[in-house]
């Protein structure tokens, strides 16, 4: 699959002028609320005919303003999944499910219809009304719905932001197995680093309507996204595999470049691809190894950049080819004496687990 988007927009105040390219897998549209990143999946879509632009599709033209082609929604046979499930509250969930069969292109069978319904784990709701499910669920018939439309591509527009921290935690294994094993690629929007360096294969960041970074989630979403999202989320994405759990401990211990970093363990197998996302302000840095702390992981580490702003130092340390960071009040850097090339160990007083 290749998808070429490049598209300028104007509304009102706002100005989208982006593109990008896909091939496969999950791409994530990620940026924070207003960056556009709505918009530019509804012009994907054909919902929106931007004021100029192309989109191109495996070679096919949907969009070209220059040469006033533009191919309708339906024509161009994406599934489209919302923020809120939108099932039609009259139709069972077995209807709901078969509802997205009328647009396909060549209809899916009850083999079809059998693989979703397992995909999505929902075998025991289909008789129900979408009433008598709860978000996360009904999410989940959506998704269903619109796999069955057989689309060429799934547009996901901030599937779990409806829901509540244990309902996206319940969704985003079924999410993850979307993307293993459907083979539908999929454009997923969202402005949480979580679920973006959970599923995504690519990230196209959107500031201002601008796309200012592409490319593997672990190098955009580490850094550079202080700017594009605060610093509440900002830190680093570093990729690893679990090499090994301990039972007595419950925790495992995953291999990054060259250290590793024991992280909770639960639901966890070795061998398993995990992203790491350490949030810069859970780094605090010691110019001498630390004894006696909580902290389970101390990584030794050479500092690589010092970025001041207002009150604060940004710090980049590499720990054996992983960059970590974290951010120190100005105070402390003067009163450390942090300077460039020091060697100090990053103190990371806790992780999340992405996958
Ligand atoms: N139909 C419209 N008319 C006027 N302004 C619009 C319209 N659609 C979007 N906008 C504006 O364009 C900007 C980008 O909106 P968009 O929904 O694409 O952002 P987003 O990144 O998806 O945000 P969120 O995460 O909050 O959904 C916003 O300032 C929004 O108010």
């Amino acid at each position: 699959m290749t998808l070429i988007v490049e598209a300028g927009h104007g509304f009102g105040g706002f100005r989208l002028r982006a593109g990008f390219s896909a091939e496969g897998g999950v791409t994530a549209l990620f940026g924070r609320s207003g960056s556009g990143k709505t918009s530019l999946l509804r012009i994907i879509a054909g919902l929106v005919r931007p004021d100029e632009g192309k989109v191109v599709f495996n070679d096919q033209v949907l969009l070209d303003t220059s040469a006033t082609i533009f191919l309708k929604p339906h024509r161009r046979r994406f599934g489209y999944v919302f923020q809120e499930a939108r099932l039609f509250p009259h139709l069972s969930v077995r209807s709901n499910l078969l509802y997205g069969r009328r647009f396909a292109g060549n209809t899916p069978t009850g083999d079809d219809l059998a693989r979703v319904v397992e995909l999505l784990g929902i075998s025991q709701l289909l008789d129900r009304a979408p009433d008598a499910l709860s978000g996360g669920e009904q999410q989940r018939v959506a998704i269903g719905r619109a796999l069955l439309s057989a689309p060429r591509l799934l547009l996901m527009d901030e599937p779990l932001a409806a829901l509540d921290e244990e309902r996206k935690a319940e969704i985003l294994p079924y999410l993850e197995r979307l993307r293993d094993e459907a083979g539908v690629p999929i454009i997923y929007v969202s402005h949480s680093i979580t679920e973006v360096a959970r599923l995504a294969d690519q990230v196209v960041l959107l500031e201002a309507g601008k796309v200012v970074a592409t490319g593997d989630p672990s190098h955009v979403l580490s850094g550079c996204v202080a700017s594009a999202l605060g610093r509440r989320e900002a830190g680093s994405v570093l990729s690893g595999v679990v090499e090994g759990l301990d039972l007595e401990s419950g925790l495992a211990r995953v291999k990054i470049k060259q250290r590793s970093l024991l992280v909770p363990g639960h639901g966890l197998s070795a061998g398993k691809a995990v992203r790491v996302h350490v949030l810069e302000r859970d780094v605090i840095i010691a110019v001498s190894e630390p004894q006696g702390l909580s902290a389970l992981n101390i990584l030794p580490g050479r500092i690589t950049s010092l970025e001041r702003d207002d009150d604060t130092v940004l710090i980049t340390a590499n720990c054996g080819g992983d960059e970590i960071f974290a951010r120190v009040t100005s105070f402390s850097a003067e009163r450390l004496g942090l300077s460039l090339g020091q060697e100090v160990y990053a103190v990371i007083k806790s992780v999340a687990l992405e996958r």
